[in-house]
């Protein structure tokens, strides 16, 4: 297919507006709408630059990724997921938002929530660990997230404190969606559609993306089983991050991977002592090796170490606990 930009197609689009007034917004936005700034970070196969648009003087940051590097990587699937589950998780204040994406000959670019706050694993790693509190409200922040993902059929299937960010009033904001599984939509399975086996809606692990396997300390026993990611993946790797914020490193850690992943499949981990109790006992439904016996998302939410916790809109709208 021919890349190169045929022209920043300069499309408009009526949207309604909240008061039913009829907008007409220009949709296409293109690289010389931003002044770009500082770099945020590299990954493998990006870059990620903070960028000012240029009309509204708002600011993002902007993913930029090497097409050629991407091509030659193999990593065009993940490129195409990343865009279709931040299309899907549009709604909700603790997931990086997508606005916009465009691309020019070179680059593609994915202008994203700027969260200027840096990652939370460099917060825990400047203090530590975090007290009951802060747990109490990043867990909760991170678990409502999550649910809005499940509820949208996402599995991120790469929690970890590296991918969640935070924003300038130290709210979180979860990324990196590359390596997330978007499972089959129920309302079209259900219109009688029979799944072909090896169908891309048969959810089964076979395509690469599917066969994904997720960082180490955080990974569960039924990826690590080669049997498919579920939603309760998403809940062990919650597990391990609360465990984490209180004591300061991930429940499973050993010199390398492999000595880690046989951690992981023998359920081999401790709490260190003065580990709250609530904590731990949460801690310990949801370090689980049967994905089925964990506890689910609403009973996180009632479980006592979450007692006092304000779910829904008001998590959002207060300033956070100041970490110290
Ligand atoms: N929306 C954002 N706001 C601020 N910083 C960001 C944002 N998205 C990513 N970053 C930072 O940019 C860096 C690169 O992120 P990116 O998602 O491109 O790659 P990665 O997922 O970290 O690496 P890899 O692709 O190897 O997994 C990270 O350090 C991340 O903290
Ligand atoms: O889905 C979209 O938003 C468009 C649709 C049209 C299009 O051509 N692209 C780019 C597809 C693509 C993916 C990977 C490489 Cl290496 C090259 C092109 C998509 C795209 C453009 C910019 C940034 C990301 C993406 Cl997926």
């Amino acid at each position: 297919e021919d890349w190169r930009e045929r022209g920043a197609a300069v499309g408009a689009r009526q949207e309604v507006d909240s008061n039913g007034q009829v907008q007409t917004r220009n949709v296409k936005k293109g690289v010389k709408d931003f002044n770009f700034g500082r770099t945020l970070g590299e990954g493998s196969y990006s870059t990620v630059l903070a960028a000012t648009d240029r009309q509204n003087q708002k600011e993002y940051a902007i993913k930029v990724l090497d097409k050629r590097h991407i091509i030659k990587e193999k990593k065009v699937k993940y490129v195409n997921i990343e865009r279709d589950t931040l299309n899907r998780l549009t709604e909700h204040p603790g997931i990086v938002r997508l606005y916009y994406t465009f691309q020019d000959e070179r680059s593609l670019y994915f202008v994203l929530d700027l969260a200027s706050s840096g990652e939370l694993l460099g917060v825990l790693k400047k203090l530590g660990s975090f007290d009951i509190e802060c747990t109490q409200f990043y867990g909760a922040q991170i678990l409502d997230s999550v649910a809005y993902m499940h509820s949208r059929g996402i599995i991120h299937r790469d929690l970890k404190p590296e991918n969640v960010l935070l924003d300038r009033n130290m709210h979180t904001k979860i990324t990196d969606f590359g390596t997330a599984k978007i499972l089959p939509d129920p309302a079209a399975s259900g219109s009688g559609l029979d799944v072909v086996p090896g169908s891309p809606i048969d959810g089964a692990d076979n395509d690469r993306a599917n066969s994904f396997v997720g960082t180490a300390e955080y990974v569960s026993p039924e990826l690590l089983n080669r049997s498919n990611a579920c939603k309760a993946s998403d809940l062990w790797a919650f597990g391990c991050i609360i465990y984490q914020l209180l004591a300061g490193r991930p429940p499973f850690k050993a010199a390398n991977e492999y000595l880690t992943f046989q951690k992981i499949l023998s359920l081999k981990y401790s709490f260190p002592d003065g580990f709250p109790p609530a904590a731990r006992d949460l801690v310990e439904r949801l370090l689980v090796l049967e994905p089925a016996n964990r506890l689910p998302i609403e009973h996180i939410k009632n479980h006592e170490f979450f007692d006092g916790v304000q779910w829904g809109r008001g998590l959002w709208r207060h300033n956070p606990p100041r970490l110290k």
